[in-house]
């Protein structure tokens, strides 16, 4: 095994010359990047979009199952997901990491490699940043920067009575994929000769640890000519995020359980685990999908999006936030998902 060298060998500066030194910047709007007070940019005659959000060790991620490229790959494709539910185009971020002193040299590299891999995908500048010692456990925020065309942003509160309800993808599987994590390292932990059986699981798990923003979607859209008349990315559960569209909107809705789009490896993993997949999908979180709404009269250019589903339509204000059966009765929708408090 190759020696692991410790950060109080190459200090914090060394760490950021390490850092700055793989950086390949590809936007022509950005003029200046890791090395100054600030980085400098230039943006077209668009409008910006910027967002944060952190990850903590303990909360959003644990490193026992958590490789630290995927974690690095997760903090930069969960910050792209809400540029992309503004409709928007990820540009620049930057990256603040909080790193305990036990930590490696090589440890940092390879979360900076999930980083470099995500950057590349997504086309974005890592464009700065800030790096602290931790006591508590390993943080990382991040921010993101992106454009949009003067108008085209699309807000939460947009939505209108009528409008049809979409969702990208599949959800409740990421739910499912720690669920499976946390299990094999229960079981782990009673027995350190057990090893780990993800074969089967193989798909939820990647929703878990790798987890991939829309931008594939939004791209799409905008060839298909279709503008979404509001949008959220589901990060908390899709019941909270209609929740959110609801309210912002001043509207109601209605979905359809039998249109939720569910993997089968979601569903036989829900029943081993004796849970509703249902309440899985709703209230599960993190599956970073697009929800969105169209007008009725958009719903022919829709209907050719192989990986969006029509799961309902937006209603009066009047009439709540429902989910319908196949036997058309409805019930008022609880958002149980994810709350830090
Ligand atoms: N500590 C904070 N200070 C200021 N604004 C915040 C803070 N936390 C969240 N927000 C803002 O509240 C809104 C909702 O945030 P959040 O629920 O985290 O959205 P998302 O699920 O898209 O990350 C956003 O506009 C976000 O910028
Ligand atoms: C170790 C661990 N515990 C719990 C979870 C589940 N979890 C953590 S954060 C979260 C929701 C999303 O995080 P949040 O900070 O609310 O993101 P935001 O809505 O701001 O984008 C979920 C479902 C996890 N992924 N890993
Ligand atoms: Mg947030």
């Amino acid at each position: 095994m190759s020696e692991l060298t410790p950060l109080s060998e190459v200090g914090e500066f060394g760490l950021i010359r390490r850092i700055k030194e793989k950086v390949v910047l590809q936007h022509p709007s950005t003029i200046k990047g890791i090395g100054d007070d600030a980085a400098v940019l230039e943006p077209e005659e668009k409008q910006l979009v910027v967002t944060s959000d952190m990850l903590l060790e303990g909360i959003h991620f644990d490193l026992t199952f958590c490789p630290l490229k995927h974690l690095g790959y997760k903090a930069v494709a969960v910050n792209v997901s809400d540029i992309a539910a503004m409709n928007a185009k990820p540009t620049q971020i930057t990256v603040n990491i909080a790193v305990g002193a036990r930590y490696t040299v090589e440890a940092i590299d390879e979360l900076y490699e999930g980083i470099r891999l995500a950057c590349e995908n997504y086309k974005v500048d890592l464009v700065g940043g800030d790096t602290t010692s931790s006591r508590t456990g390993l943080v990382i925020s991040i921010t993101a920067i992106g454009e949009v065309a003067k108008g085209e942003a699309a807000m939460r509160s947009g939505a209108k009575v009528n409008d049809l309800i979409c969702l990208t993808g599949d959800i409740g599987s990421a739910y499912m994929g720690l669920q499976v994590l946390e299990r094999e390292k229960q079981a782990f932990m009673a027995d350190p000769e057990m090893q780990p059986q993800l074969d089967k699981y193989e798909y939820i798990v990647g929703r878990q640890l790798k987890p991939e923003a829309r931008m594939d979607v939004i791209y799409e859209l905008k060839e298909f000519g279709i503008k979404p008349t509001a949008m959220i990315d589901v990060s908390d559960g899709l019941a909270s995020e209609l929740m959110h569209i609801c309210s912002q909107s001043g509207v109601g809705a209605t979905i359809y359980r039998e249109n939720l789009p569910a993997d089968n490896q979601m569903l036989e993993a829900a029943m081993e685990f004796n849970l509703d997949p249902v309440m899985c999908m709703l209230n599960g979180g993190e599956d970073y999908e697009l929800l969105f709404t169209i007008p009725l009269e958009d719903y022919e250019k829709i209907k050719n999006l192989p990986d969006v589903s029509l799961i309902g339509k937006i209603t009066e204000a009047s009439e709540g936030v429902n989910l319908a059966n196949k036997h058309g009765q409805a019930f008022p929708l609880k958002a149980q998902g994810w709350t830090h408090f």
